[in-house]
């Protein structure tokens, strides 16, 4: 049956505008206004924006002994009450493991489960021939982002050599390197030095982690990349150091993108403070929550273009979880959740005091990782012919944040009592009403479909062309016809 979104302004990431969104099946098929369909969704009042997409979540991830505790069911769940209607996990291969291994793993709790669309990076955790080869076939399977995690040493870390060697490999196959940057070898020091000075609550994990240990892998990581002959994407830029890393580069014509998380531009270090051991862990993640400064310099990048995305990292894990590390902060596993919350967050802080405007807020949002991931303009666009995932964004319908009211299946919420001004009135995923604030909307577990994406973007495209055209050449000499002597 076809649906018409009445009476909204339609927000994109270039303009917004009044009109009604006319769809067919699963796709948008006229935009324009005064449309009729068999079924009306009353958007008086709202904007109508593209549905999220959330570009970095982890479901169920084996991690530091234990699994995040949000599956592919409770956290699209989530997503979609919040308007986000694509999530891209992390598949993760054991420390040299087979990545075709993994894929599997990763579809069986998936397929099953999702109720919104789906996708996932896949996770270089070593180099070997195997995996040089495995890319490949990830490719082909639909997926061109491969992902580094320059910390966590002993278990995902890989070295400066195995990401030169995959990222010209993601260089050749048209991918984008993800990274994840913190240096694993100074935090694991700095983690050993202060456990034997006693000091083992959850506030040292943020003291083992300081900015510099992260703008200097930012930069190393984009140095890596530039030699490599491939763009990069920073993961969950927390402070201004990597910031500053990744504006330099910009600036310089190279193509790295940077990713701060809705919880690093809303929450700071004074959490760890917490007389609660608990309240603290619970905030336990990495990089840490950064002063207000660092905070004010994200913002500020979102608002310049130096960094482009917003995410989440959800990467959610129970306080019985949390209290793993207990006498030991190493061991409290590293991990925030935030995904039903980021659009809402967004919007309080950055839309409504006026440091973004509404279509920056979609492009950070959606558009800009679309584009990035060569998913635009099916998602990440309200426009005919892509995806109707779309969200009635009520701009009045105001809340404050409760567990006690999530559908995310843990038992606390980062942001517990922030007031948010805006929240999804229904959300729409390809078509179909997935979340609907008062009603009872009931996805099917499996209909959410993984999302392939195709290699070498425009992006990936002219740099490897302009790398071709500017790389070293061998000096030709005549050496037979040399003056003797010389
Ligand atoms: N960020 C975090 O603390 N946990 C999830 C894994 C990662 O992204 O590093
Ligand atoms: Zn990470
Ligand atoms: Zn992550």
């Amino acid at each position: 049956m076809a649906k018409v979104i009445k009476g909204g302004t339609i927000v994109a990431a270039d303009r917004t505008y009044k009109a009604d969104v006319l769809i067919e099946g699963e796709k948008i098929a006229e935009i324009g206004e005064g449309l009729k369909a068999e079924e009306t969704i009353d958007a008086e009042g709202c904007y109508v924006i593209p549905g999220g997409i959330d570009p970095h979540v982890h479901m169920e991830m084996p991690f530091m002994g234990t699994f995040s505790a949000e599956n592919f069911h409770s956290g699209t769940m989530a997503a979609a009450s919040g308007g986000t209607t694509t999530i891209i996990d992390f598949c993760i291969p054991a420390p040299d493991g087979s990545m075709l291994e993994a894929w599997d793993q990763w579809v069986a709790k998936s397929h099953d489960r999702a109720v919104v669309d789906y996708a996932w990076h896949m996770c270089v955790t070593g180099w070997s021939e195997r995996i040089f080869d495995e890319m490949q076939e990830v490719v082909k399977r639909g997926v061109n982002t491969f992902k580094h995690f320059m910390a966590y040493k002993g278990a995902l870390m890989v070295d400066d050599d195995e990401m030169f060697a995959s990222f010209s490999r993601c260089a050749q196959l048209g991918a984008l390197p993800l990274v994840h940057a913190e240096n694993g070898d100074i935090v694991a020091a700095l983690q050993q030095k202060l456990m034997a000075e006693g000091n083992n609550g959850p506030e040292a994990h943020a003291y083992s982690r300081p900015p510099e240990v992260e703008g200097e892998a930012a930069n190393r990581a984009i140095m890596i990349a530039d030699a490599a002959g491939c763009p990069v994407y920073i993961v969950h830029v927390s402070c201004e150091q990597a910031h500053e890393a990744i504006r330099r580069a910009r600036q310089k014509g190279q193509r790295v993108y940077g990713e701060p998380l809705a919880q690093h531009l809303i929450l700071d270090e004074s959490e760890y403070q917490n007389k609660s051991w608990d309240h603290a862990a619970q905030r336990v993640m990495s990089p840490p929550f950064r002063s207000k400064a660092h905070q004010d310099g994200l913002w500020a990048g979102l608002a310049a273009g130096s960094l482009q995305v917003v995410a989440t990292d959800h990467c959610a894990f129970t306080t019985e979880q949390k209290r793993m590390g207990m006498g030991d902060f190493t061991k409290i596993p590293n991990g925030t959740a935030g995904l039903e919350d980021r659009l809402s967050v967004l919007w309080t802080y950055g839309v409504e005091p006026g440091r973004i405007t509404m279509e920056e807020f979609v492009a950070v949002t959606s558009t800009n990782i679309a584009r990035i991931l060569n998913l635009y303009p099916r998602k990440g666009a309200i426009m005919v012919g892509a995806d109707a995932d779309i969200c009635v964004w009520d701009p009045k319908a105001a809340k404050t944040i409760s567990a006690a009211t999530q559908k995310s299946i843990i038992d606390y919420n980062v942001f517990e009592g922030v007031k948010v001004s805006a929240t999804a009135r229904c959300t729409l995923s390809r078509g179909e009403v997935v979340w609907s604030a008062g009603a009872n909307a009931q996805p099917a577990p499996g209909r959410g479909r993984f999302v392939k994406r195709e290699p070498f973007t425009p992006v990936s495209t002219s740099l490897a062309k302009w790398k071709e055209l500017t790389a070293p050449r061998k000096v030709i000499r005549d050496i037979a016809n040399m003056p003797a002597g010389v």
